[in-house]
């Protein structure tokens, strides 16, 4: 078997008494969703920090292609191909879609667009964002405002620039929050077929996403992998009913 995109090994921390992350294993494999999920404050949001590098372990590393990652900053894991998205904050809202599209190509996002004004009118760079728009369906909307966009849309722009930066893996957190039914359906086809650019690594409390979209499944309770598994196995684990889906899961 190949070796896995992405890997922790023994992840933990601790904020004073309360461990957030106990010893996290688990791996991420090319082609495949791995989706996280656990209850409220399993520590989640905890895991995706270190793996994109903006909370430092007490102890465990991460390796990306086999490569120790543990000790960079989260610029240098983006550059190298960690992609995390769905920080929404993160996009230009008075840019248009394809000036957003060209900033992430450049890796240049927070900087002020004045400086970077040229930079649409590089062609590679804009051939770079053109090609990541229409993969994700935004083509059309090149020149509208991100302001503009719909939730669903804004996180699909969210995803072209992260496409830009050539990604080995994305790490999705909580990518149908806020999305409406409609919209996490629209979502959960747009992330199937998003697998085949790279494996995803996905955060989700979203229940009928994660069974519709998940290769594998890892339950986090109070810091823990209590199980992985495929869906079938996870469905199916007693530890995880009891601790988490409940009986009628
Ligand atoms: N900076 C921090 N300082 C102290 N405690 C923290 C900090 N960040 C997280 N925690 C605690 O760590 C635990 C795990 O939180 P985390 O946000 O990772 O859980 P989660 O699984 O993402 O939850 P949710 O599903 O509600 O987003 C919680 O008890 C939380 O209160």
């Amino acid at each position: 078997m190949t070796d896995p995109v992405l890997r922790t090994r023994g992840l933990h921390k601790s904020f004073g008494a309360l461990v957030a992350t106990d010893d996290v294993t688990l791996d991420v494999r090319a082609g495949e969703i791995h989706a996280v999920i656990g209850p409220n404050g399993a520590g989640k949001s905890t895991l995706i920090a270190q793996i994109c590098g903006t909370l430092a372990p007490d102890r465990g590393t991460v390796t990306l292609d086999g490569e120790d990652v543990t000790a960079l900053p989260a610029r240098d894991r983006a550059r190298k191909g960690l992609a995390r998205t769905f920080q929404v904050s993160a996009l230009a809202m008075e840019d248009t879609v394809l000036q957003n599209a060209v900033l992430g190509a450049l890796g240049a996002r927070g900087r002020p667009w004045s400086f970077l004004r040229a930079a649409t009118r590089d062609r590679n760079l804009r051939d770079t964002a053109e090609a990541a728009l229409h993969r994700v369906g935004l083509i059309d909307h090149a020149a509208t405002h991100a302001a503009e966009l719909s939730h669903g849309q804004r996180r699909q722009l969210e995803v072209a620039i992260a496409l830009t930066l050539a990604p080995k893996v994305f790490l999705m957190d909580e990518p149908m929050a806020g999305l409406g039914a409609d919209g996490s359906k629209q979502m959960t086809s747009f992330l199937d077929g998003l697998r085949t650019e790279a494996p995803i690594l996905l955060v989700e409390h979203d229940m009928d996403a994660v069974f519709a979209l998940a290769d594998r499944i890892s339950v986090l309770v109070s810091g823990r992998v209590i199980a992985t598994g495929t869906t079938a196995e996870i469905r199916s684990n007693r530890d995880v009913r009891t601790a988490y889906l409940g009986e009628d899961a």
